[in-house]
C-alpha cells in the first residue's frame, strides 16, 4: 500500500501500475471530489509514472543546438556554427544511466538509492541531464510549468474516474505482460507505431 512518505511497500496483492495509481488517489483524494492541482505534491506515484513515460517516450526525442564557438567534447572537435542534436530518447534507454532500462518501472523514481537508476532526486526541470523531456537552459521549454500542472491533473482525473482496459482492433480485451505495444515510428515527435485502443 501507499505510504505517507511517498514510498510503496512491495506487495504481490497490487498487480499493476494502474491499480497502484488508483489506490494512491483513493487514499489521498478519495471518491467524493475530483482531483485538483493542489493535490499533485501528495501524489508521488503519479509523478513517478509521468517521469517514467518521459524517460522511455519523450514527446520530443531530440534537442537541437548550434555551437557558437569551436569546442571539444570528449574525442570530438565541434567547429563553430555546427548544428547539434542531443538524443534524449537514447539517453533515457542508456544502460550506463538506468538499470534495466527497457522495463517500465515507475518505482525507480521513488527509491532513494541507485539500485534502479538515479532515483528519487531526478526531476524533469532541466537540472538532471539524465532526464530532459523539456530540454534545458535558456532555450528550455517555457511551457514546462503549464504542462506539469495540466498533464498530471488530466491524467489523474482519467485514472480517478474510469477503469481502463486495452482492447485489440476487434474490441477483444488484451491481457498479459505485453498488454500495450509501445513501439514507435520515426518522426520529429515520437509517434506511436500502432494506435492505442482502450475501453473505459
Ligand atoms: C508535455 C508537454 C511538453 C513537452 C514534453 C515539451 C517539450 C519541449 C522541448 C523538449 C523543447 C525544446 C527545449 C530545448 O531545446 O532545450 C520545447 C520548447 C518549447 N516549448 Fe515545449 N513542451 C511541452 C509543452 C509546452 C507547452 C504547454 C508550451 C506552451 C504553452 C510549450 C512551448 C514551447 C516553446 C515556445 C518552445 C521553444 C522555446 C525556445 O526555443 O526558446 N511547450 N518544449
Amino acid at each position: 500500500p501507499w505510504q505517507p512518505n511517498g514510498h510503496w511497500q512491495t506487495s504481490s496483492t497490487i498487480p499493476n501500475i494502474l491499480e497502484k495509481a488508483q489506490e494512491e488517489i483513493d487514499q489521498v483524494v478519495g471518491k467524493a471530489r475530483l482531483v485538483k492541482q493542489s493535490d499533485l505534491p501528495n501524489l508521488p506515484y503519479l509523478q513517478a509514472i509521468i517521469k517514467e513515460n518521459f524517460r522511455l517516450h519523450p514527446p520530443i526525442p531530440m534537442l537541437a543546438r548550434k555551437s557558437i564557438a569551436d569546442c571539444q567534447i570528449g574525442n570530438y572537435t565541434i567547429p563553430e556554427g555546427s548544428l547539434l542534436f542531443v538524443n534524449i530518447w537514447s539517453i533515457g534507454r542508456d544502460p550506463k544511466v538506468w538499470s534495466n532500462p527497457m522495463k517500465f518501472n515507475p518505482e525507480r523514481f521513488l527509491k532513494p538509492n541507485e539500485s534502479d537508476g538515479p532515483g528519487i532526486n531526478i526531476d524533469v526541470k532541466g537540472f538532471n541531464y539524465q532526464l530532459l523531456p523539456f530540454g534545458t537552459g535558456r532555450r528550455g521549454c517555457p511551457g514546462i510549468n503549464l504542462a506539469m500542472q495540466e498533464l498530471p491533473t488530466t491524467l489523474e482525473a482519467m485514472i480517478q474516474c474510469f477503469n481502463w482496459k486495452v482492447v485489440n482492433p476487434e474490441g477483444v480485451e488484451m491481457k498479459g505482460n505485453d498488454l500495450v505495444d509501445m513501439s514507435e515510428r520515426p518522426g520529429l515527435t515520437a509517434p506511436r507505431a500502432h494506435d492505442l485502443v482502450c475501453e473505459v
